[in-house]
């Protein structure tokens, strides 16, 4: 069983003979929080883990979740033994609120374009993951939060009228990049 993110060893990668920065020290230098926004648990004996998203309140999406996130799903990724892949939210009611509107509010254009990146990669790794993923939908999830489980192969929503999901972020006055 994995803890809990941040825990990855101190490794290093080489690329054309060059060294490169581990995914550890990516997230040392992005993330100024301790805590942790994302649990995994790895059951051996099925190959599969289960990921939960608990940022409080509602699992938005700042850099420093999405640096863990990916972080994470790499990790998962690296290991052979691990097959599949459920995406869940600790949080109640809430699967992701999307993208963390504070983090595209008032920045620099160099800070939205290092958070726009994170969200690329995010649906990247998620994407072109060769794990089987499932989105367990167990709340809401709306723009940003429907973009991660629209990147899983399998998406399962909870039956309940209160919970939401789709992509409003046009309502908002948000354009996503052209990737
Ligand atoms: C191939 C690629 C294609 C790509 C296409 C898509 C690309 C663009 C993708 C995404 C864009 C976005 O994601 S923009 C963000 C859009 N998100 C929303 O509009 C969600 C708004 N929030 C809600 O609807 C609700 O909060 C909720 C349904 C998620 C939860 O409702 P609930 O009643 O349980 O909680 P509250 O509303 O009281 O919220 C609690 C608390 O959280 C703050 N909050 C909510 N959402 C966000 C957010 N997105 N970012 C930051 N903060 C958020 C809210 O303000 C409350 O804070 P306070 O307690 O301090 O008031």
């Amino acid at each position: 069983m994995y803890a809990r993110s941040g825990l990855l060893s101190q490794r290093s990668c080489s690329s054309h003979g060059r060294e490169c920065a581990t995914p550890v020290l990516a997230a040392q230098r992005r993330n100024n929080s301790t805590a942790t926004k994302i649990a995994v648990e790895f059951d051996q004996s099925t190959g599969v883990a289960v990921m939960r998203l608990q940022g409080p309140p509602v699992n938005s999406l700042s850099l420093d979740f999405l640096t863990e996130l990916c972080i994470n799903v790499e990790k998962l990724e690296m290991d052979k033994n691990c097959r599949g892949l459920i995406l869940t939210s600790s949080q109640p009611k809430v699967f992701s609120a999307g993208l963390d509107i504070m983090e595209i509010y008032g920045k620099s254009p160099e800070r939205c374009g290092e958070f726009w990146r994170a969200v690329q990669e995010m649906w990247l790794k998620l994407y072109g993951s060769s794990m089987v993923t499932i989105a367990a939908i167990n709340g809401s999830s709306p723009a940003g939060g429907c973009l991660m489980s629209m990147t899983c192969d399998y998406r399962i929503m909870a039956d309940n009228p209160r919970y939401s999901i789709g992509l409003n972020e046009t309502q908002l006055g948000i354009v996503a990049p052209f990737w």
